[in-house]
């Protein structure tokens, strides 16, 4: 039996040690001598599992007993990754565990290599929900994560011949340790059909398709397991498993095609993170989850409360984006058609519980469903939009506002609905992911609603974890920490500014900069094996890792690269910084444009890599299938951190946050939070280069034309024409006519406009970098400055200003 709350009797290396054997035997079925490494990361998993069983028992129970408030975090993504040392590290049982594994004869770290990431997810909005879910365990703030279970996740990302090929991702073939099938805990969800009324206010919903919603749930565990939350995960099931009739008239196509229809929503994730495609499966998948999410957030309400009124005092719901944003509409229906309130009560309580979060301010990422489609799916959900609509239009109306009617509408035009407009006024709260961003929200997409509740929008910049991206991914950079400054860092981050002063302490500053190398060559190492590039670990690490987004400009930093190797190539004799370029990075697979920009990359590479003059001077590394484990291995070993994206186009940015921690220097715009990095580093640590977004905002208004700036800057028209002239592609001398073309004509994201200046700060970077003790001191100094971007702090952040709840710890 657990001792006090939350406190396990001290596990011992010999106890964990007859777990994993009794786990092997009992739960994998496998005689050691026959056990296969899979076998035995399934029946390690299973036994630190256990461990985490216990506290999610109290933790639920402590969070139901103490009435608490509770945070239900809505999300179609959650970008995991692996789980096992993640939970390892936070119940503080690594010793022990490394311990068990040496005397059963198997490796630890090949035994983390078998589980394959969960990557329910695409990029930054997917893993920050998973970065919020570990720090509102380690806050022990009562919560649950609600998503899909896809089958599939993101895909795997393979090069053919420098071309990105997708493969179907497959993760549930090797890491189903860590989710527990609730098959009793299952809620129907309808789609389609009619609507009718009984005249006495009862309304029928007699829907033309009704699948099953089925829980699958993985515990989260905080820091030191003080607190484990709930991530519930849907999947989809058929309600009647098999037509058994057509069945055995040998129709068996038929007799499945119901069952595979309703799999069919939970089969995969939409692998697009930039153009909301408006397709029906998109908005059954959005519309499953809402529904399944809000009627258990309900069922467990009313086990301890009878009064629906006082849901808002209980429940706060976050909307992932907009993503989930037919939840206004849905809790709506519930209420009014199932509980019998009437809609202005229905929409109030609703609009009390629920909140949005803007990731982007990309016209085309931003939700709007054709008015058919909607109806078609969700007649139901269609009639109380309009309703929402009208009523709002008419009370904006009464408030003589100087705001412009078509602008907050949420059905424009009759035939499009804007989910951020249904999002933000059924919503009590609306907020940004950094300050640049949430004043744009401001200024731009969320003007008119602005005006009409100037306090509805609050700002809360994104954070990371420090336990992921800094405990478990730098074990170097952890123990010189630890040593210097105990581990009150790890659950309160901005205390790591107590290393600041060793900055200048040469024996620390030795260790840290042996702790960077060891991870280099780590990464080094793992390059080799993955694209057969042999790189010179002491080189400078140039890193790019992202999305491919033209709006993120790896476009960019590739004519960089390019001149960059002219200029070696006309002087090889010069003094050089030896320098790495690291991209990693999957493009949407109906992205055209970013899959050739990879293909560019790849070409890059080939000639640079291959060209003996060149030598070690500089090396082109573009790593296949970039995903959240790569990421553990790159960002300790980066030296630099490429964030230079269109100023007012990144909404926030997570990886400059996880890459400046881990002592790389960042090179970017004034865009998203690099402003707040900036600040917090101080202008001596980081390289700020370029347009400012009211740079970039002044150039739309005024008209830009790259040429003028192309013919004027013979650098980049160099690099420009050697994308073109075949230097690069000589099967192919016009595979990049395209790319040249936008450069030449619209350069849409100013890519000709801040290159000279991009240049010449990547030129002053390689003389800094030559200066080891300097860089080393700028380095510690971006590691101890930014503290403050601890996901704990952004949530502390929630809990405060949208949520209204009391973190435990
Ligand atoms: C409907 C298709 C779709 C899917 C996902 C998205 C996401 C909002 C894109 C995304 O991941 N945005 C990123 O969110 C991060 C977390 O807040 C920010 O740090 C990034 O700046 C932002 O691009 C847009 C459109």
């Amino acid at each position: 039996a657990a001792g006090s709350a939350g406190q396990a009797p001290a596990l011992t290396a010999e106890a964990f040690r007859e777990a994993v054997r009794a786990k092997l035997k009992y739960a994998v079925g496998k005689d050691p001598s026959r056990a296969t490494a899979k076998d035995w990361s399934m029946a390690l998993s299973l036994a630190v599992r256990d461990q985490v069983v216990e506290r999610w028992f109290e933790s639920t129970k402590a969070s139901h007993a103490g009435q608490k408030k509770h945070v239900y975090y809505l999300s179609m993504e959650f970008l995991i990754g692996r789980l096992l040392n993640d939970a390892v590290c936070n119940l503080g049982i690594e010793a022990q565990v490394r311990t068990a594994c040496a005397e059963l004869g198997i490796d630890y770290q090949a035994q983390l290599e078998q589980e394959s990431d969960a990557a329910l997810g695409n990029g930054g909005l997917g893993r920050l929900a998973a970065c919020f879910m570990d720090s509102m365990s380690t806050l022990g703030i009562p919560a649950h994560g609600y998503g899909i279970r896809y089958d599939h996740g993101l895909f795997r990302q393979r090069f053919h011949d420098g071309w990105q090929v997708e493969e179907p991702e497959d993760w549930l073939v090797s890491s189903r340790a860590w989710e527990f099938e609730r098959a009793e805990m299952a809620y129907l969800v309808k789609f389609g059909g009619q609507i009718s009324f009984d005249g006495h206010g009862a309304t029928y919903w007699r829907a033309d398709e009704t699948v099953k919603a089925v829980a699958y749930d993985t515990p989260i565990a905080g820091w030191k397991g003080r607190h484990v939350n709930t991530l519930r995960l849907w999947a989809s099931r058929p309600v009647e498993v098999l037509d058994l009739g057509r069945f055995n008239h040998g129709d068996y196509m038929s007799a499945a095609e119901k069952t595979i229809r309703a799999e069919t929503i939970s089969r995969v994730l939409y692998p697009d993170d930039t153009t909301a495609e408006g397709k029906e499966l998109r908005l059954k998948q959005e519309y499953f989850f809402t529904s399944a999410s809000l009627q258990d957030i309900l069922r467990r309400y009313l086990e301890d409360n009878d009064d629906i009124r006082k849901l808002p005092e209980q429940v706060a719901i976050q909307m992932n984006d907009t993503h989930p944003a037919i939840a206004v509409a849905e809790l709506m229906r519930i209420l009014a058609d199932d509980y019998r309130l009437t809609f202005p009560e229905a929409f109030e309580i609703t609009r009390q519980c629920l909140s949005y979060t803007n990731h982007t301010l990309m016209p085309e990422a931003l939700e709007r469903w054709n008015t058919n489609l909607f109806r078609k799916v969700l007649p139901r959900h269609m009639q109380i939009i309009e309703w929402i609509d009208y009523h709002h239009l008419a009370e904006v109306q009464g408030r003589n506002l100087p705001v412009s009617l078509d602008n907050i509408r949420i059905i424009e035009w009759g035939s499009e609905i804007k989910m951020g407009s249904l999002a933000f006024v059924g919503s009590r709260r609306v907020n940004g992911v950094s300050a640049l961003h949430t004043e744009l929200m401001k200024q731009t997409v969320f003007k008119d609603y602005h005006l009409l509740y100037p306090d509805r929008i609050v700002n809360e910049t994104n954070g990371i974890t420090p336990r992921r991206w800094l405990y478990e991914c730098n074990p170097g950079l952890r123990a010189l920490l630890l040593e210097a400054i105990g581990d009150g860092w790890v659950d309160n981050l901005e205390k790591i500014e107590d290393a600041a002063k060793f900055a200048t302490d040469a024996s620390f500053r030795d260790k840290f900069a042996a702790a960077k190398q060891a991870n280099k060559v780590r990464l080094a190492a793992e390059i080799e094996r993955r694209i057969g590039l042999r790189v010179d670990p002491t080189a400078l690490f140039d890193v790019q890792i992202k999305r491919m987004h033209e709006y993120k400009r790896q476009l960019l930093n590739v004519l960089e690269t390019i001149a960059l190797y002219q200029a070696i190539r006309r002087g090889p004799g010069a003094e050089w910084t030896p320098r790495v370029k690291i991209f990693g990075g999957k493009a949407a697979p109906g992205y055209q444009i970013a899959k050739r920009i990879i293909k560019l990359a790849n070409d890059v590479a080939r000639v640079v890599n291959n060209d003996p003059i060149i030598g070690d001077r500089l090396k082109v590394a573009v790593l296949p299938n970039y995903n959240v484990s790569l990421a553990e291995v790159i960002i300790p070993a980066a030296d630099l951190s490429e964030q230079i994206s269109t100023a007012g186009m990144e909404a926030s940015g997570t990886g400059n946050m996880k890459l400046a921690l881990n002592g790389a220097l960042t090179i970017g715009t004034l865009d998203g939070a690099n402003v707040e990095i900036a600040e917090r580093v101080g202008p001596d640590n980081i390289y700020i280069f370029g347009l400012t977004a009211d740079d970039v905002a002044g150039l739309r208004q005024r008209g830009y034309n790259p040429n003028a700036t192309i013919d004027s800057d013979p650098t980049l028209k160099g690099a420009i024409d050697a994308m073109v002239n075949g230097t690069f592609s000589p099967d192919d001398h016009g595979r990049f006519n395209e790319v040249a073309d936008r450069l030449w004509h619209t350069d849409w994201f100013l890519v000709t406009a801040d290159f000279q200046s991009y240049f010449q700060t990547q030129r002053t970077v390689d003389v800094d970098y030559r200066d080891k003790t300097r860089w080393t001191e700028r380095s510690i100094l971006n590691t101890t400055k930014v503290g403050w971007f601890s996901s704990d702090r952004t949530i502390r952040g929630y809990s405060k200003d949208v949520w209204g709840v009391e973190p435990n710890f």
